[in-house]
């Protein structure tokens, strides 16, 4: 009788030795592990693992010719075939480490092997290892051999849990690979024999070894990648309004794709992709194959950015915190029909959310309390060793995190409900009753898709799912604000808008038509008028919807070039697009008279613009122009229109030489670009995906440093925007405001000047500092400065400095734009996001500076913000500023009135601190991650 050995009874040993045993009653299985609790769970009636229809195929055989034993040694050494099916880390220390595989288990099996083994054996690779391990292992075992011949083979296991048994009975293929020589392919046939019990033989291929060892890592890759694929498809789905299930249905019809692995998630989980990956890419690393690697990489990253993203999401829309709240987790395991839960998703999800201090209430019909608790207690990668092998992290989460029974347990009282694992049972809970039981409002953040949104809505849910994107917070919370401007029919959300609107599509039409007459007609003297209007437009849209980037995109209902159809559009060139403000105006009056004062003006546009300085909105906020009187709805709306009070702009249409001259200035230094050319910047970079949760991110961080200028300038009583650069241009103080804008333009310089020489956290410190933080910054050309992004998606630390190799003198200060939220720009009504940037700065220190001289006159100064502010002298426009004295002392007056509100200096505690505190570890455990990625 041929006897098999398996080392290992884990998920895989124990269904595939089952497997074998049943299918093969003529061979004897025994398997094997040094972990005692483990195997005496394998002999009881409760299996150590949870796998439809294994308890099945283990009661058929158990006892018979298959047999769980701690008693390793005397098993080996009795067995014809030894299965090696033992745990390859990740290795998190020493060379490789959060990439290469850590091969300890497998070695000290193989030295095991050697040493009792005393009759000839095929040793298989039922692990995954990193190609070429055989070569290893066959030197360790022909070592101290004693004239035993040893075949290796490699054999591994595509199962997938959840269909193991499944998997098995009925597998796709059977890969072997051995040696080319007569002993390898005998060794070969024998295990081909084994499995020919119940596999077709064209099933089962043969190879050689190092191909059937990098075929398992090439697989899981190809898996991994496809889900990364159609989630980083779901990120663009959200920004478009496409449906990303209707989207994956479509590709997936495509024979040459397929259906398969195509259903967008809040990210894949399990012990092999993410490690196998990670493998893969150190594998191409050491094979000098570093765009390679880079290529793989990019499936993990966007996985961690699928789940950094429905952190965001849970968090902006639940008013930007979660802190205290109840938040209940339904579903652990990594996915449905398993109660793994090792690399699940849900362990980064919840130490998301408990870095916002929510308070979990888990449920998972497959996952133990200890489990949960030790899994958001462990480090990253520690969970693939041994028990006591695994290090637990000092923080206990007990206070955070409670477990239940059921999910109606775990609701009961929530604020939010997140489905994280696709559990049937999770598509008949009795919403309603669970919605009763809730906080108001409730939300449903669904991870898997697995609930009906529309049913849930119709029970009073605010529901977010990956595949259908809503803006919950603005659409939903809010009532019916989405009303047709044609009719003032009030529609639940702008798409629903959208879709009534197609009713007016001829009016729309007519309207478009006799739009273009007008404009036609309309005098440059209006262009000043109208850039108000637009301005003003785009920003009342805004104030309508609160401010929200996605009403905007709402808002932005358009019509394409055939004049006809109405839809959403792309966030384009917002002067270009046809709105439907203007199409209502065009085709409902005949005359641009403002119906409020009779003023008359040439185009729709222009009246447009006008009515809403009659807005009551505008004038009870109180946000009125100093300069003509005109009353704005929100403070944007007011630093957007200042801008057309701006003498730098008039001169410069005026004075063509002066126009030159100030062309000549943008090349050195560049004044802020259009927003849509800013996006493009940034869209381009894939470097940016851990900014915040949207997908067009960067508009809004230009937006909100934007409203943080407005702020500052206004809260400063600084109310000319040529007062206001002016000061800015001859800083010489350290008011780190006015200094970035400056130190572009010194410098002229870009990202490239800049490499990394160190940073250091000044507040984040859960995780330390880790080698090759740095890595995770980047340093990007943005608008008219520098930024610091950062790069790593799960990582969002409060406050990082950075020095520079070039110039050490310069530094960057991060901080958390969500603190910023908290302190005072909330209360201005914007809608922002948890998102980081820097902005470069210099040393007030001369000495520490290197020379800042003047390319034109050679005048030498101490630092390049006050070199900024005289190069800028050299140019026109400048001798129309204020003196010197007054410009100093407009400076000391805002430095004193922005010492509360300083984008560059470490925010001071105010009020609310507490809260401060709870959003520097807005990210717990992430430190992890960034040796990952490193
Ligand atoms: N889990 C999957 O779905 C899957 C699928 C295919 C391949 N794999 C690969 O199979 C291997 C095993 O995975 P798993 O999920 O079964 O791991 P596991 O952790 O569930 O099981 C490994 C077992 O090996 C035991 N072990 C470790 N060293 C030992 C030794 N020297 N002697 C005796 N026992 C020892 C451990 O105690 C543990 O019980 C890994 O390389 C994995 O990448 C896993």
């Amino acid at each position: 009788m041929v006897k098999i050995c398996c080392i290992g009874a884990g998920y895989v040993g124990g269904p595939t030795m089952a497997v074998i045993a049943l299918k093969c009653p003529t061979i004897e299985v025994v398997v094997v592990d040094i972990s005692v609790p483990r195997i005496t769970a394998w002999n009881s009636d409760t299996l150590p693992i949870y796998e439809p229809g294994l308890d099945d195929v283990v009661k058929q055989c158990r006892g018979k010719n298959l047999f769980f034993s701690t008693d390793v040694e005397k098993h080996v050494h009795e067995a014809d075939i030894v299965f090696v099916s033992v745990n390859t880390p990740t290795k998190t220390r020493g060379l490789g480490a959060g990439k290469a595989a850590d091969l300890t288990y497998w070695e000290s099996a193989a030295r095991m092997i050697a040493d009792v083994s005393k009759s000839d054996k095929i040793v298989v690779e039922k692990s995954t290892v990193p190609v070429k391990t055989a070569e290893a292992i066959e030197k360790i075992l022909t070592h101290n051999s004693k004239g035993i011949n040893f075949q290796i083979l490699s054999n591994p296991e595509f199962l997938a849990e959840g269909t193991a048994i499944e998997d098995l009975f009925k597998p796709d293929r059977v890969l072997i690979g051995g040696r080319e020589t007569p002993g390898g392919q005998k060794a070969i046939q024998a295990l081909k024999d084994v499995y020919a019990h119940w596999v077709p033989e064209s099933n089962i291929i043969t190879t050689n070894l190092w191909s059937a060892e990098l075929s398992k890592l090439a697989a899981n890759a190809f898996l991994a990648q496809r889900i990364s694929s159609v989630n980083a498809m779901s990120a663009l789905c959200e920004a478009t309004g496409a449906n990303v299930t209707q989207v994956a249905y479509a590709v997936g019809k495509d024979s040459r794709i397929g259906p398969k692995f195509l259903n967008a998630s809040v990210g894949f989980g399990g012990s092999c992709f993410q490690k196998d990956i990670l493998n893969l890419v150190y594998i191409c690393e050491c094979n000098g194959l570093p765009e390679v690697a880079e290529y793989w990489k990019q499936v993990i990253k966007i996985n961690d950015y699928q789940k950094s993203r429905f952190v965001n999401r849970v968090v902006a829309s639940m008013f930007n915190t979660v802190s205290n709240k109840k938040v209940a987790i339904l579903g652990f395991a990594f996915k449905k029909d398993t109660g793994d839960t090792r690399e699940t998703p849900a362990i980064d999800v919840c130490k998301g959310l408990m870095g916002d201090n929510a308070k979990l209430s888990i449920y998972d019909p497959q996952v133990q309390e200890d489990q949960i608790q030790r899994d958001l207690s462990m480090k990253k990668f520690d969970w693939d060793h041994p028990l006591h092998l695994q290090p637990m992290s000092p923080t206990s989460v007990k206070q955070q995190v409670s477990v239940s029974m059921d999910a109606y347990g775990a609701t009961k009282d929530a604020h939010a409900v997140c489905i994280l694992t696709e559990w049937d049972e999770f598509k008949t809970l009795d919403f309603q009753k669970i919605y009763d039981n809730m906080q108001k409002p409730a939300f449903v953040f669904d991870g898997r898709n697995v609930v009906n949104a529309d049913k849930l809505r119709e029970i009073g849910f605010i529901v977010y799912s990956i595949d259908s994107f809503c803006e919950p917070q603005m659409e939903e919370t809010q009532g019916h604000r989405f009303i047709c401007k044609f009719c003032d029919k009030s529609c639940d959300s702008g798409k629903s808008l959208g879709g009534h609107m197609r009713g007016h599509s001829a009016l729309i039409s007519a309207a478009k038509n006799q739009k273009e007459e007008a404009d036609s007609k309309m005098g440059s003297q209006e262009e000043e008028e109208e850039e108000a209007a637009n301005t003003h437009e785009d920003l009342s849209i805004s104030e309508q919807s609160d401010g929200s980037m996605n009403q905007e995109k709402d808002s932005n209902i358009s019509i394409g070039d055939d004049g006809n159809s109405v839809g959403y559009g792309l966030r384009e060139n917002p002067r270009k697009s046809w709105r439907v403000s203007d199409l209502k105006i065009c085709s409902l009056e005949t005359t641009n008279i403002c119906k409020e004062c009779g003023k008359e003006f040439p185009s729709m546009k222009a009246l447009a613009g006008h009515l809403r300085t009659h807005s009551k909105k505008g004038m009870e906020k109180g946000h009125i122009c100093e300069k003509c009187g005109k009353g704005f709805a929100s403070m944007r709306a007011l630093f957007g229109h200042m801008k057309v009070h701006s003498k730098r702009l008039r001169v410069d249409n005026q004075d063509s030489e002066s126009k030159q001259s100030l062309s000549d200035f943008d090349t050195v230094c560049p004044i802020r670009k259009k927003r849509s050319k800013i996006k493009y910047k940034m869209d381009a970079s894939s470097s940016f995906s851990g900014l915040n949760e949207y997908s067009s991110a960067i508009s809004e961080v230009d937006e909100t440093e934007e409203a943080a200028r407005c702020l500052m300038m206004l809260s400063s009583g600084v109310t000319d925007w040529d007062e206001y650069i002016s000061i800015s241009e001859n800083s010489k103080n350290e008011n780190v405001f006015l200094e970035s804008e400056s130190f572009h333009c010194a410098k002229g310089i870009s990202a490239a000047d800049f490499t990394v020489k160190h940073l250091s956290h000044t507040v984040f410190s859960d995780s330390g500092c880790v080698d090759g933080y740095e890595k995770n910054y980047e340093i990007a050309e943005f608008s008219d400065r520098l930024m610091l992004i950062n790069t790593e998606i799960t990582k969002v630390c409060y406050s990082t400095e950075m020095q520079f190799e070039n110039d050490p003198s310069s530094s960057i200060v991060m901080q958390d734009l969500a603190f910023l939220n908290s302190c005072s720009v909330k209360n201005s009504g914007l809608n922002m996001v948890n998102s980081q940037i820097g902005v470069i700065r210099t040393s007030p220190d001369p000495l520490k500076s290197k020379v800042h001289k003047c390319p034109i006159c050679s005048k030498v100064f101490p630092s390049g913000q006050s070199l900024g502010g005289h190069k800028r002298a050299h140019y026109t426009g400048f001798t129309e500023s204020k003196t010197k004295e007054t410009m100093v002392k407009n400076l000391d007056d805002v430095a004193d009135n922005h010492k509360s509100f300083d984008l560059n200096n470490p925010v001071i505690a105010m009020d609310g601190g507490e809260k401060d505190v709870e959003l520097k570890l807005w990210w717990v455990g992430s430190g992890d991650a960034l040796m990952m990625s490193s």
